[in-house]
């Protein structure tokens, strides 16, 4: 039987129903207006890369026929029937599940608040941007359809940057590039942890579990049965992927921190620079916020990757200690699967109260507080909040912190390339 509580534990591929706010009432402090909005939004739920669709195509079949080899194997006849989904075009396309995330999503949002959102469109009002992918395009058009009742066909996007400085802005940090996104060192934990007695007796007990022949499975083939059951379940709430009935709850954590071990290492408070580049995004709020422009709300759809990084540089779900192979917590704040879901929104809203800015923060939908902040209310003055990213305003030079050093280039590039020879790392670039 399948523990009901996995859907909690898919990281960045958790759907955004698991997480999202049902509570749509009016967001309201009293004597404050809301003046502008400033949003951010990770597209939502996707299909794989080719490298995971290709996968499950072909090794994934192999799994499911010695699966269905053992006629008493639970769930039986749902292995014997599975093949890859529909969905499965390896072109990290928007899914219907996606477009109604998205959609859902700005319906909520409107009915939040009202004052500022139940406008029709109009070009100064508003301003939408996406990344140079059908996910992020497809992401912004179905989200406005769900802000605009009308007019919706009228909404202007701006052609998509290549390399876009705010949206994805880690993309044109080379130091960043080179050593952290693509040095072996930032993979270190995560090695060490998928070579851990722990993880050792996830790949034997499901061996085991399925009466499979000794040695069968490889730490990439469990993680392509988490993989698979993880889009499965996204792409679709009303069927139950057999993949996930593979895995217990124990096992879920585990393949969990796998994962999130990896983003922690390189999009999130794994190095210094990657909390530190976030400022370029930081910076554009206060800058909305400061502007004299009639432009009131903002709405920005970007990866995985950007608000893992935004979360990190604004001090959001840090833990005391830094998560490594040997410290598996369950109870740590860096989670993905809450955090960095498909969907994943953090927003910045401009209130007026009585002449004084107030700012409310809110992370998939829910006023967090942002470190600094008076922890006994929502809202935090402006000024509180540009005195405590000082650093982030006054130095954010993103040319300085991001040049990569020449002689560090060649040698990890050379690094890393021996490194891809790792078979157990294929998982690594499971997108
Ligand atoms: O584009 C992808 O493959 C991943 C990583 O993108 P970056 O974090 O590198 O932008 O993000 P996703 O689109 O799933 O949000």
């Amino acid at each position: 039987s399948v523990d009901p509580e996995f859907e909690h534990h898919l990281c960045t591929k958790t759907p955004y129903r698991v997480i999202q706010n049902p509570d749509v009432s009016e967001v309201r402090y009293k004597g404050c207006t809301p003046k502008k909005l400033w949003y951010v939004i990770r597209h939502g739920t996707r299909t794989p890369g080719e490298d995971v669709a290709s996968l499950m195509r072909s090794r994934l079949f192999d799994i499911r026929d010695l699966i269905v080899k053992n006629k008493n194997c639970t769930r039986y006849s749902d292995f014997a029937a599975w093949k890859p989904h529909i969905e499965l075009d390896g072109k990290k396309r928007l899914t219907r599940e996606g477009e109604s995330e998205m959609t859902f999503l700005a319906q909520r949002l409107r009915k939040r608040f009202p004052k500022i959102l139940s406008k029709t469109w109009n070009n100064s009002t508003f301003s939408f941007r996406f990344t140079h992918t059908s996910r992020t395009e497809a992401s912004a058009h179905f989200f406005s359809r769900g802000l605009f009742d009308d007019g919706v066909a009228d909404v202007w996007y701006p052609q998509p940057l290549k390399k876009d400085p705010i949206l994805r802005f880690y993309k044109l940090c080379q130091k960043w590039r080179v050593e952290i996104k693509k040095n072996p060192q930032s993979l270190i934990e995560l090695e060490a942890f998928l070579r851990s007695d722990l993880f050792s007796t996830v790949v034997t007990n499901i061996t085991e579990r399925f009466n499979l022949p000794d040695g069968e499975l490889s730490v990439a083939d469990v993680h392509l049965i988490y993989t698979t059951c993880c889009f499965e379940t996204a792409w679709d709430k009303t069927e139950l992927s057999p993949w996930c009935s593979v895995l217990s709850r124990q096992e879920f954590e585990i393949l969990e921190y796998a994962e999130d071990l990896e983003y922690y290492w390189t999009d999130g408070y794994g190095y210094e620079l990657t909390t530190q580049m976030g400022c370029v995004m930081l910076n554009d709020v206060f800058n909305f916020f400061r502007s004299k422009s009639e432009s009131e709300a903002s709405f920005y759809f970007t990866h995985s990757g950007a608000i893992l990084k935004f979360l990190s540089h604004l001090g959001l779900y840090q833990d005391s200690v830094k998560l490594r192979h040997d410290n598996l917590n369950i109870q740590r704040l860096w989670k993905t699967s809450l955090i960095d879901a498909f969907a994943s929104n953090i927003a910045f809203v401009l209130f007026d109260c009585s002449g004084i800015d107030q700012v409310l923060t809110l992370h998939q939908e829910k006023p967090v507080i942002l470190p600094g902040c008076p922890a006994n209310q929502d809202l935090c003055p402006l000024s509180v909040i540009e005195r405590i990213y000082e650093k982030s305003r006054v130095q954010c030079d993103f040319e300085e912190m991001c040049h990569a050093s020449e002689k560090k280039s060649v040698y990890d590039s050379v690094v890393s390339t021996m490194w891809l020879a790792y078979d157990s790392l294929k998982l690594l670039y499971f997108r």
